[in-house]
């Protein structure tokens, strides 16, 4: 079975100096990761949990790729600093509509870079007392890391870079790239 992609990505193409991770590399390791966690957690009808919106295509080819019984919720956070995101506290704007007390619990992530919005997230649920409770990322960003969080479930180490695509955003652009990607540098300002 094969996708239908435009063979450029139109306006986006000339915007991305550098692919990190193909669509094939991250379509592999994504069914890689379903049969990690379809090994733990066979015959305990978890509940993956993802955060809006960068989650959306990761949670969406990891939940196809599962052969187990799972259900699926949402969350949204807002960051109080707004523009100068990622480096104050986050805030929940969405909540789940599940109640997870006694359930086991599995929460899905796009990227982890300081690992705050985690961190704040993870509290937030372990509060209300799920049987257990996980971590799933895709893309991990080791040297950025604020605050150490277990991942039980990961795909890749990337480097200290701001990437887009596969859900990744820049200005809410670039989310449907099927690749991994660097922007080029009169594109991408960290000051935006
Ligand atoms: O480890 P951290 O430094 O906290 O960063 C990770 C968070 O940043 C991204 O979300 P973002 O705020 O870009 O929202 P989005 O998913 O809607 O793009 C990503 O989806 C994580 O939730
Ligand atoms: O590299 C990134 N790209 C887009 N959004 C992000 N959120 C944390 N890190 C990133
Ligand atoms: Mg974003």
């Amino acid at each position: 079975m094969s996708r239908i992609h435009p063979p450029e990505f139109g306006d986006l193409s000339p915007d991305i100096s550098e692919i990190l991770l193909t669509e094939n590399q991250i379509q592999q390791r994504v069914g890689e990761l379903a049969g990690e966690i379809s090994e733990l957690y066979r015959d305990k009808n978890p509940v993956l949990v993802g955060v809006l919106k960068g989650v959306l295509f990761f949670m969406a080819d990891l939940l196809r790729a599962l052969p187990i019984a799972t259900e699926v919720d949402f969350l949204s956070v807002a960051n109080y600093g707004g523009d100068s995101r990622k480096q104050g506290p986050v805030r929940l704007v969405k909540d789940l509509e599940t109640p997870i007390e006694g359930r086991h619990v599995l929460f899905v992530e796009d990227v982890i870079d300081t690992g705050l919005t985690l961190n704040y997230l993870l509290r937030t649920l372990k509060a209300r007392q799920p049987a257990s409770l996980e971590v799933c990322v895709l893309f991990n960003k080791p040297t950025k890391r604020l605050i150490d969080i277990p991942l039980r479930f990961k795909g890749f180490d990337i480097p200290d870079r701001f990437v887009v695509g596969y859900g990744l955003d820049f200005h809410e652009k670039y989310r449907n790239l099927p690749f991994v990607g660097l922007l080029k540098p009169g594109v991408f300002s960290p000051k935006l």
